[in-house]
């Protein structure tokens, strides 16, 4: 297939997809978009305006973020997570975001994006789409371990019961919930490791180009 190459990478929380997003785009020299990092942007924004994640107006008012955030170490929180789950089913908010994220797909050289609704919404033409994804006991260790080397020290009952529960509202909004695109490839990374599943990820990518 000619023209440029767009990877769009979905899934739930911590199922593996960002590490597979940036293996890929680096494997194919790509630029990689985490679009998460823009919700929790904006939801550690409404927390640190002493604001209501819950309350549009408050969460459209944050999604004016400046560029500096997106690199701010506590973005990778839970609290952070939770609020970004919360504003993220705005739809202002999601409209919002939408325009940097589509145009991130569009550039002439290609992308890889990885979120909720990239292969549903922002890049509904990519080449090729995955819905990578894990048991949430998986995920909860998974998250627990990195939160840990982060030096964010949770539980990992607690960790879980912030995922299933980010999960389901993700999944259960009513703008771009969290839904496997009918032409993604799933990658269910349960029993792989790092390596085997940018591998498996790097195969699915090859069989649509
Ligand atoms: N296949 C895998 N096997 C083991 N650990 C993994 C695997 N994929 C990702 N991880 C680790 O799990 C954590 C969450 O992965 P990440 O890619 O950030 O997930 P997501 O972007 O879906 O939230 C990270 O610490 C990452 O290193
Ligand atoms: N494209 C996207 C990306 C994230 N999000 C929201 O932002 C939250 C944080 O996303 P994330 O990708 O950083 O979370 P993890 O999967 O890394 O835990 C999610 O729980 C979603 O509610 C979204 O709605 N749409």
């Amino acid at each position: 297939m000619s023209g440029p190459l767009v990877i769009a990478v979905d899934g739930p929380a911590a199922s593996g997809k960002g590490t597979i997003a940036r293996a890929l785009a680096r494997h194919y020299g790509l630029p990689h978009l985490d679009t998460g990092l823009l919700y929790r942007a904006v939801g550690i924004g409404v927390l640190r305006a002493g604001g209501d994640p819950s309350q549009a107006a408050d969460a459209l008012r944050a999604c004016d973020f400046s560029e500096g955030v997106m690199a701010d170490p506590g973005l990778k929180s839970e609290a952070a997570g939770r609020a970004a789950s919360i504003v993220s089913a705005h739809p202002a908010v999601r409209a919002a975001l939408l325009a940097r994220q589509r145009a991130f797909a569009a550039q002439p050289g290609g992308a890889v994006l990885d979120g909720r609704d990239i292969g549903t919404v922002i890049a509904p033409a990519a080449t090729a789409k995955l819905f990578v994804t894990a048991a949430s006991d998986v995920r909860a260790r998974r998250r627990f371990e990195e939160l840990a080397r982060l030096g964010l020290h949770v539980t990992e009952d607690h960790v879980l019961a912030d995922i299933l529960a980010r999960d389901e509202r993700d999944s259960g909004r009513a703008a771009a919930p969290l839904v496997r695109a009918e032409d993604a490839v799933l990658l269910d990374t349960s029993a792989m490791g790092v390596d085997a599943a940018v591998k498996a990820a790097i195969a699915i990518v090859e069989a649509r180009r």
